[in-house]
């Protein structure tokens, strides 16, 4: 049975395009699952089971009761702005599972796997944030409040944590305006230590691609603006789904 599901979705990953936009993927999949439950003998069986795998995911990026006034105020803020073309990008607790029908994917792909940020059930421990981009101005920013099982020197972010955090900005902006990538190179530059419990402004730029290379700049910054954190480079590849996936 097990080796049966690896197989079908090592086949599904084999037929998506190498530069499927992430955000037709749920769409795609539950297409190409419902269609393949017709063409086998018992569809009814296999439409309902891949409903059941296709279930709405739980969006982690949305307020919860651990946010802060602060990351609230900012979050009305940047989701007032949805005018100006700034759209939130939902998060979910694995990286499959970004607007997809990854869902059914991931259910069948080393299901116990979390996505390292979103690792946590308990509301405020880890990493609290959420990601608005701005696809016209190719930007992303990303509200990070961090909590205390982040800490590194005493009553400070962890270096590795906000590397993490910089890496998960940076990649979903790449991600969000060129399809698929992968980090291949991320330098960092750590100007000020972040309190625990503090909300910063990740800020991503989208500075240039070339063929397959996106290159992405970061400047972490308390707030108010007023403080600089770290500013970070990072190069991301474009890789197919099934290069991302591991098949
Ligand atoms: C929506 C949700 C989004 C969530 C975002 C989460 C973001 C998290 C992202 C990650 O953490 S990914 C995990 C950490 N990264 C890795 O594990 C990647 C490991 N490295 C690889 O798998 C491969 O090296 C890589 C896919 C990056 C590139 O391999 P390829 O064989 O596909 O490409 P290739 O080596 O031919 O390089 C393509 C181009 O990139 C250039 N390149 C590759 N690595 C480079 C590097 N390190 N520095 C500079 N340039 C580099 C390379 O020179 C070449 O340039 P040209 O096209 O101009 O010839």
């Amino acid at each position: 049975m097990w080796r049966n599901t690896m197989r079908f979705a090592a086949v599904l990953c084999r037929h998506l395009p190498p530069q499927m936009n992430p955000q037709n993927l749920t769409a795609s999949l539950k297409k190409m699952i419902l269609e393949s439950a017709v063409k086998f003998s018992r569809p009814a069986r296999t439409i309902a089971w891949s409903r059941a795998l296709c279930s709405a995911p739980k969006d982690y990026g949305v307020p919860n009761p651990s946010w802060s006034a602060e990351m609230m105020s900012l979050y009305e803020r940047y989701s007032a702005k949805g005018a100006e073309s700034w759209e939130r990008l939902p998060s979910y607790k694995r990286y499959l599972t970004y607007s997809a029908g990854g869902q059914c994917l991931s259910r069948l792909h080393k299901p116990t796997a979390r996505l390292f940020t979103r690792n946590l059930e308990e509301e405020g421990a880890g990493f609290e944030y959420t990601v608005f981009a701005n696809k016209a101005e190719r930007r992303a920013v990303c509200l990070f409040q961090a909590g205390p099982l982040l800490e590194g020197p005493p009553g400070h972010v962890h270096g590795g944590a906000i590397a993490t955090i910089i890496d998960s900005a940076t990649g979903i902006c790449a991600t969000y305006l060129t399809g698929f990538v992968m980090t291949a190179n991320l330098n960092i530059n750590y100007r000020n230590p972040i309190p625990l419990g503090s909300v910063v402004l990740v800020e991503c730029e989208l500075d240039r691609t070339e063929g397959r290379k996106t290159f992405v700049s970061c400047r972490i910054t308390s707030a108010d603006g007023s403080k600089l954190h770290a500013e970070a480079t990072a190069l991301f590849v474009s890789v197919s789904v099934g290069t991302l996936i591991g098949f």
